[in-house]
This record gives C-alpha cells, structure tokens and sequence, in this order.
C-alpha cells in the first residue's frame, strides 16, 4: 500500500496520524508513507524523528477579520493544492488520510481532484474549519465524538475514536518516573498546557511550587518547549523541589502515561482521547482561545461523565489548582470514581476502526 498522511501544527493533529502509521505498519510493514506537513508545525519535528519520509507545504490559517493576511492565506492555499498535486502524481498514493490542521487543507483537497480515496478524522466534539470545508471532498469522515456527527454529512460519517487511544493502552511505564527524576510507586500528577504549552498554566504551576513540595504526591510538570527556558529561570529562583520534575516536552508520552495518576491540562481532544482510554481523572483548563470554544466542549464530556474536573481559565488560581489536586489525589473513593468514568468514555479500539474504514474505502475503488 501506498498511503499519503497529512496534518499538523500542534501535536493534537499529528500524534493521532502516527498512531494510525504505526498501525497500519504493524499490519502491512511493506506499505509505503508519505507525510506532508510544514516546517513550522510541531510534525517537521515529530514525523521527522520517526524516519518517515517528510515533505512541506506552505499554509497559514484564516484571521476572523477581514484583512489583507486572508488574500495571502488564499494565495499559499492554492499553491499548497499546486505543489500537493505534483507530490501525488509522484507518490501515486492509493489512500490519503487529513487529520487537521490548516495543512491537511490542499493535500487532501489536491487528492479529491486527483480522484484518490480520502477520509479525514476529525478529534474533536466541534469540527474545525479544515474538516468542515473538506468534508464536502472526502470519501469517509471519522469522528471521536458523537456530538460532532451532525456537523458532517450523515452517509460519510464514522465513529472510530482517536487512535492514540489504541496507542497508550497496554504500555509499561516503569521506570519512566525514575529517569526523570521522579520516584516509582508515589501518587504522581501530570502537568501539561498541551503540545505546545500554555503560560497561563505555567504562571499558576510557578506560583503552587513551594505549596507543592510538601505534598505526599508528586509532579510531573512539562512547560512547552518554547515556555521552557523562562519558567527554568523562576523554578531556579524558588529553588528545587524532589517532588517536582520541570521538562519542556515529553516525546514517549504514551509510556509515561501509565505512570500517572491524575492528568492536569487543557482539553486538547488528543490528550482526552488518551485519558479516557486509560480511565484517568482530569482537571481541565480548556483553552478559551480556540475556534467555537471547542475545548470547553471537549472539556463537558467529561465533567459531565463524572471523570473530570473543569476548572476555566478566568478562575485559575494556585490555590484552585491546588484544592483540586488535593481532592483527588488526597481521596482514593473520589479517584477511583473518576478513574472508572472516564475508563467508561474511552475508545481503545479506534487505530483498528480507524484502519478498517481505510481499508473498506480503499477496497470501494476512486471516488
Ligand atoms: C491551541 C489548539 O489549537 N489546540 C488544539 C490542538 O491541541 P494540542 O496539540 O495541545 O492537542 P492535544 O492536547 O489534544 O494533544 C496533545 C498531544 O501531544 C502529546 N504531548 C503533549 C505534551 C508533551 O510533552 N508530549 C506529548 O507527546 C499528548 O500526549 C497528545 O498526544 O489539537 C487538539 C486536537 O485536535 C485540539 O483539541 C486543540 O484544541
């Protein structure tokens, strides 16, 4: 097989197009992959590291006002088509899958115009406008929520669930803590702004380290890469703490998940797919800053569900943070309540659904 896999700019879009590669590889080992991403989104380093063949387009997003960056973004969009175009008749790929982010855009736009089969997953409860503009072009439309059903249309849409899900289940992380300094066996917290950080957890996380030294848990607190080297300076200055670990990115998140306890973030539809599907309660800080809100949205699936606590970004304080941490780490009935709502919310199967509508799509011929 021949498959072409686009999407990118945060970690949200592309870790769930490499659980799908590894998937299939695991299934086919002599299929060939092709990525393209761009050179700014977190994938040129990401694919790259994994040794799959990586290739660039160009692309930015719509602003919601009117301005002349648009007629720019319209310009790079048709080009980014052109030179997706090009690749294609190279790569004479018999599938191509878009799981978002502005670049999935023309690659998976050039591959309905060249007539090759294309499906797009979308992971989030409120579709974005990449997914929303090429449902009109693809073959298939694979969702994670049920919610985001009714934006699509209803012959083309599948429920698989995210196949990073499939992905963190079943992984040892012993040891995992002890190489970052951490000890094996203590209630651990997980603290993360998503793929790319989020200074407004930083600054609350900074302002809670003294306070957190003397808890019986510990924490695993990832920065950002790019927020790291300034939250380095002020954790220098409180001076170290045993029970907390400072790192900017974690590339074997699906090891050191099984390690933790209790996952503290926004509500990337990634990271959820992945707490779910181990049954880890959550306290979620949904971004305010996205398209439709749709982390809060995210975010209410599980609040609703009783597997997490919502925490919104205007009412983050350290002490919010703390008192929330407290209730579910310092109280096993509230933490193994939790645990076994969101284990209930949890797709671990999606990489084999998601595979199986590939297969079937690529089976029903060209569109
Ligand atoms: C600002 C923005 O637009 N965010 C979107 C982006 O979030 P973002 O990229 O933050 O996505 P998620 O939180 O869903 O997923 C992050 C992924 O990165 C991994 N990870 C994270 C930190 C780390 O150190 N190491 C690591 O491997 C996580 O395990 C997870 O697999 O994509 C999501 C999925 O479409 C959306 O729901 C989010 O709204």
């Amino acid at each position: 097989m021949r498959i072409i896999v686009s999407g990118g700019g945060t970690g949200g879009h592309v870790y769930p197009a490499l659980a799908l590669i590894r998937t299939i590889k695991q299934k086919h080992p002599d299929t060939s992959f092709l990525y393209i991403g761009t050179e700014n989104g977190l994938e040129a380093n990401i694919i790259r590291r994994e040794n799959i063949p990586f290739e660039t387009v160009e692309i930015t997003g719509f602003k919601r006002s009117l301005s002349f960056e648009n007629i720019k973004t319209v310009i790079r969009f048709l080009k980014g088509v052109k030179k997706s175009k090009q690749i294609i008749k190279r790569f004479k790929p018999d599938a191509v899958i878009g799981t978002g982010g502005y670049v999935s855009a023309p690659v998976v736009y050039a591959a309905a115009k060249k007539k090759i089969p294309a499906v797009i997953h979308e992971q989030n409860s409120v579709p974005g406008l990449t997914n929303k503009f090429l449902s009109r072009y693809v073959k298939k439309i694979a969702i994670c929520f049920e919610s985001a059903k009714e934006y699509f249309p209803a012959d083309k849409v599948i429920l698989t669930g995210n196949p990073r899900a499939t992905e963190v289940v079943g992984k040892t992380g012993v040891g995992e803590l002890g190489k970052l300094g951490l000890k094996e066996g203590t209630p651990t917290a997980l603290i993360t702004g998503g793929s790319r950080g989020a200074r407004p957890i930083n600054e609350a996380v900074v302002k809670s380290l003294a306070q957190l030294a003397n808890k019986p848990y510990q924490v695993l607190y990832i920065t950002g890469e790019v927020h790291f080297a300034d939250v380095k300076k002020e954790v220098d200055l409180i001076g170290d703490s045993p029970n907390v670990a400072v790192v900017p990115f974690i590339h074997n998140m699906e090891k050191v998940l099984s390690a933790i306890d209790v996952v503290v973030g926004r509500a990337g539809a990634t990271s959820l797919a992945e707490i779910t599907a181990l049954g880890l309660p959550s306290i979620l800080i949904p971004s305010p800053y996205v398209t439709n809100n749709h982390q809060e949205k995210n975010a209410e699936v599980l609040t609703s569900a009783g597997a997490a606590i919502m925490l919104k970004e205007k009412d983050l304080s350290s002490q919010k943070l703390i008192a929330s941490l407290d209730e579910i780490l310092l109280d096993d009935k509230k933490r193994k309540n939790m645990s076994e709502a969101s284990k209930e919310l949890g797709l671990p199967d999606a990489s084999d659904r998601l595979y199986e509508v590939l297969l079937k799509m690529m089976e029903s011929g060209r569109s």
